[in-house]
């Protein structure tokens, strides 16, 4: 893989750094299926995707650090597979000559609680949070968000957080399946089960974390399993409150693009603020023999993800 960019006169630049990015693995040793809606899950074949990630990451050589955006055990994996199944998973990322930078999706939590979640992807959390920052280059920095902080999974049954996600749902979505959209409308459709919000302590670490970046002249992107933008994914896997997320990033100017999985589909959009949204085509529903993953290739300016095969090429400009 070129880890130069040709310019428009043809002259090479170099970027300041490159990472690679991987979405929604879901990996279970069980028959293929379907979403849902019918899409096709190849629950064996994503794991062959993530193992051909990391032999392209480390052919590379340039990578600094990867970022897995999530999901990495599907739900329908036998919960007594659930721990050995997250390991193996977890191996295959360790092959990564770099480190790994994980994020919690639900499928994570329907297989694990986050107590045990948050030392097995060994998050840099504080104080046991799955929500962190790190700063790779001088100028960047990079803020992993925790879309399931307020969430009715992963939490015990009788923690305040999942009594505050089960009253929020209770007021919110009418179905007595709470996981189903079904009656909502527009934005609404995103008061599901499987989806979560970032709390009121997170939000103001976030707030602190951009306040200082900005003090630092620092380019910040976010990376978070649910999308934060109603243009770059759909309504039902938006992040329940990720007007609230936004408000706070839009009261800076650091904050150049926000990175997501969970709408497998992926998608792209560029907000009133000049701010990239960009979701990242899942590892799960590539069809034998075909690949999503890529890589980023940072410079002065913009971002440029390269992906392969079902994972779209896209470069985005920083306003
Ligand atoms: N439009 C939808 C999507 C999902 N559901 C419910 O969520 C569960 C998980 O969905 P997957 O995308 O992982 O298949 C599914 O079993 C449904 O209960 C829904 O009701 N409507
Ligand atoms: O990865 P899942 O199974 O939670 O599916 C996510 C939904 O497709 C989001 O719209």
């Amino acid at each position: 893989m070129a880890s130069t960019s040709v310019f428009a006169n043809g002259q090479m630049k170099k970027p300041l750094f490159s990472f690679g990015v991987i979405s929604d693995v879901q990996y279970a040793d069980i028959p293929d299926g379907h979403s849902f809606l019918g899409i096709p899950r190849y629950y064996r074949h994503s794991l062959l995707v993530l193992q051909r990630a990391v032999d392209k990451w480390n052919n590379h050589k340039e990578l600094k650090f990867s970022v897995n955006f999530g999901d990495i055990v599907d739900g329908f994996c036998p919960k007594e597979k659930s721990l050995e199944t997250m390991q193996t998973v977890i191996k295959e990322f360790e092959k990564f000559n770099g480190p790994v930078y994980h994020m919690i999706g639900n499928h994570c939590l329907y297989n694990l609680p986050r107590s045990k979640l948050v030392p097995l992807l060994k998050m840099p959390a504080n104080h046991g949070c799955a929500y962190f920052d790190f700063s790779p280059y001088p100028g960047y920095r990079f803020v992993v968000l925790d879309a399931y902080d307020i969430s009715a999974i992963g939490w015990p049954k009788d923690h305040p957080k999942t009594m505050a996600a089960m009253k929020f749902l209770q007021e919110k979505n009418p179905n007595a399946d709470k996981n189903s959209p079904s009656g909502l409308s527009g934005l609404e459709k995103r008061f599901v089960m499987f989806n979560g919000a970032v709390g009121k302590e997170q939000l103001t670490w976030l707030d602190n974390i951009l306040q200082d970046s900005t003090r630092q002249q620092q380019n910040v992107i976010i990376c978070c399993h649910l999308p934060l933008d109603p243009n770059a994914a759909a309504a039902e896997s938006l992040c329940w409150n990720y007007d609230e997320v936004m408000e706070v990033i839009h009261r800076y100017k650091c904050v150049k693009a926000c990175l997501a999985g969970h709408d497998h589909r992926g998608g792209h959009s560029l907000d009133s603020h000049g701010i990239h949204h960009h979701v990242f085509e899942a590892a799960l529903e590539c069809p034998p023999n075909t690949n999503a993953f890529g890589y980023i290739d940072v410079y002065h300016g913009k971002i440029t993800l390269f992906g392969i095969d079902r994972m779209v090429t896209v470069e985005m400009l920083f306003n």
